[in-house]
């Protein structure tokens, strides 16, 4: 008996497979910037606050969930008296809307007030608006990827890891990374094939179809890297890890984390387990 047989995780992973298709409908005309800038200093685009909008409501709404985080606000919101407490990423990569490339909504579902640990997630799940709208959800129990369609998630199949890697995608400007991760890259350079696409989301779907590592590291000015622990970096990883791969944030896995404020960042490396224990020693 896991805690999401007890508590209605499926009840948070129906709400956003209806609010997807909303989120989708409302990109066309919303790729503009607004003159205001989320707690991480990134200029919010129309796109952002909408999404985060739609999923406030869907989610927020629940009765099961008493606290919702987003990346576009600054403070955790007391939204009910449920046990469970949301962060979500409205919209991932959105700066690829504007280039009509994928873009990506995560949310992670913790039974415990945030900013919580790792430890305290029960559940995860990531929307993909790619040439379709897919979502891939996890419980201790596993992960399942769903088609999305207007009446919600259909034909759930496990989202398993290949075990041969032949992929990867890593982040940052090559000349902000540092020696040790550059020696890294370059050995995974020689073995598997590049796609980047600059959404976490599109990237880590990549891994978690064919195989491979997705990595957003610490940066030479930058050792914290440029992903949020509560609104991106936890939930992959505990959806990567559903997925029989590994995380990590150069030292241990970032399902460790406890991030003591809400909009605080993590290097991030997810993928096939030899992959993410080369990046260990690598960075020892
Ligand atoms: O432009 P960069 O440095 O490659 O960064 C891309 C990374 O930033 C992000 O776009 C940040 O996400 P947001 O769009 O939610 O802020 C990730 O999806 C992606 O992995
Ligand atoms: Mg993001
Ligand atoms: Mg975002």
């Amino acid at each position: 008996m896991t805690m999401s047989d007890v508590v209605p995780v499926a009840d948070v992973f129906d709400a956003l497979a209806a609010a997807a298709p909303e989120i989708r409908a409302g990109f066309a005309g919303r790729a503009g910037e607004t003159d205001d800038h989320n707690a991480t200093g990134d200029r919010q685009l129309h796109a952002d606050i909408h999404a985060d909008e739609l999923l406030r409501a869907h989610l927020g709404g629940l009765d099961a969930v008493g606290q919702y985080a987003s990346e576009e606000a600054e403070d955790v919101s007391d939204v009910g008296t449920g046990p469970l407490s949301v962060s979500v990423d409205p919209l991932d990569g959105s700066s690829n809307l504007g280039a009509n490339n994928p873009t990506g909504t995560i949310v992670g579902v913790y039974d415990a007030p945030l900013p919580a640990a790792g430890s305290d997630l029960v559940a995860a799940a990531y929307v993909l608006y790619g040439p379709l709208t897919t979502m891939v959800a996890a419980t201790d129990d596993g992960a399942t990827r769903y088609a999305i369609t207007p009446d919600g998630r259909r034909d759930g199949e496990p989202a398993d890891l290949p075990d041969e890697p032949t992929v990867y995608g890593f982040g940052g400007r090559v000349p902000d990374w540092t020696a040790d991760f550059t020696d890294y890259a370059r050995r995974v350079e020689d073995e598997l094939k590049l796609r980047y696409s600059g959404a976490m989301v599109a990237d880590v779907n990549q891994v978690l179809t064919y195989g491979g590592v997705f990595a957003y590291p610490g940066l030479r000015d930058r050792p914290a890297g440029k992903l949020r622990t509560q609104f991106e970096a936890i939930p992959m990883a505990y959806i990567v890890e559903a997925a029989g791969g590994a995380s990590t944030n150069g030292t241990r896995s970032v399902l460790d984390a406890e991030p003591e404020t809400l909009h605080e960042r993590t290097p991030v490396f997810l993928g096939n387990d030899a992959l993410i224990e080369r990046a260990e020693r690598a960075l020892d």
